[in-house]
């Protein structure tokens, strides 16, 4: 029989079933848990897996299928160790917010930069612009040309008035999305105004749980009923590149990395290097100031971790 994990806490898992959509209690067979050592979970929400029923009616997981893609983050405990916090993602929509909170650029940068190396297709939603004046929607949209202009979807959006909600349902429909952002830019009362009884609680996990030894490792997937679906996760929060090398990471940046075969050098990191290409464009507003800082700090972080 095959499957999709709709729920993880971390032992026992739901799975539904494909053909009939019945919801199983689910485990593991203990073979499979060493299949991948260096992660602290074998099996995540979205993954695609072969199951068999047992006649109490719980899911035996025998085979998890390939993943197109999948985030992780760094277990708490281990740093050498990672936790699969979602898997198989269409779309990652990001909730930028000009005020209330601010979000600053370096943490939207991070986290496209994050997109690109687990090969998920980011939106950048920028949220609350009800409670915005008409000079900052100005900058808010300055900022989205910005972005289109280096190839990612924008959209403005409120989710207290509802404003572009119809277009944001369009691009999900009949996707699976996760959604991003700082505490308080309103990822929750965005997915209940796309769906109001979804009842999504993103707040689930208190900072002591977070700091302990037991990490609630609760994740669940919810279905729209306009097709589709969400992963909430509270680990999803703190998404990001584990083991990734210096050289790596401007791939991750499409303008800088597009730009880097006008460096002299071909092994150039754009650093301080003599004709660099990207050093010339970020000099003359080619290339985003704020973006190139990111970049940098990525590699530092990068260079850091090599060390340990
Ligand atoms: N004016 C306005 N307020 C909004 C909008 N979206 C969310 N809010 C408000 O912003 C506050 C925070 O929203 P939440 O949905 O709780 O934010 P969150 O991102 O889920 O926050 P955490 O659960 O802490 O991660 C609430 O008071 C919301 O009512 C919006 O589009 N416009
Ligand atoms: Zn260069």
């Amino acid at each position: 029989m095959k499957g999709l994990i709709i729920k993880s806490t971390g032992s026992w898992y739901q799975v539904k079933d494909s053909d009939t959509s019945i919801v199983y209690e689910a485990r593991i067979r203990g073979k499979f848990k060493l299949l991948k050592n260096r992660l602290t979970n074998p099996l995540s929400v979205g993954d695609y897996v072969e199951f068999q029923l047992e006649i109490d009616d719980v899911a035996w997981i025998t085979k998890i299928e390939p993943r197109r893609n999948y985030l992780i983050r760094k277990s708490v405990n281990l740093s050498r160790e990672a936790h699969i916090i979602a898997s198989n993602i269409d779309i990652a929509c990001a909730l930028f917010t000009l005020k209330y909170p601010e979000t600053s650029l370096g943490f939207l940068d991070r986290f496209l930069a994050c997109c690109e190396a687990y090969d998920i297709k980011p939106i950048i939603l920028f949220n609350k612009v009800d409670l915005l004046t008409d000079a900052e929607k100005e900058i808010v949209t300055e900022i989205e040309a910005d972005y289109q202009k280096i190839g990612y979807e924008t959209l403005a959006i409120s989710a207290f008035s509802k404003f572009n909600l119809e277009i944001l349902q369009q691009k999900i429909k009949d996707k699976v999305s996760v959604f991003f952002g700082h505490s308080g830019a309103g990822k929750s009362t965005l997915v209940n105004a796309l769906q109001n009884d979804l009842h999504i609680k993103t707040n689930e996990i208190s900072a002591s749980q977070l700091k302990g030894k037991h990490t609630t490792t609760f994740a669940q997937m919810h279905f729209w009923d306009f097709g589709g679906s969400v992963i909430d996760t509270p680990g999803v929060r703190e998404f990001a590149m584990i083991d990734v090398l210096r050289e790596e990471i401007q791939h991750y940046f499409p303008e800088i990395f597009k730009k880097s075969d006008e460096c002299k050098f071909y092994n150039c990191l754009h650093i301080n290097e003599p004709k660099c290409a990207v050093l010339n464009a970020t000099e003359n507003g080619e290339i985003l100031v704020s973006r190139y800082i990111t970049y940098l700090k990525l590699m530092e972080e990068a260079d850091e971790m090599e060390k340990k």
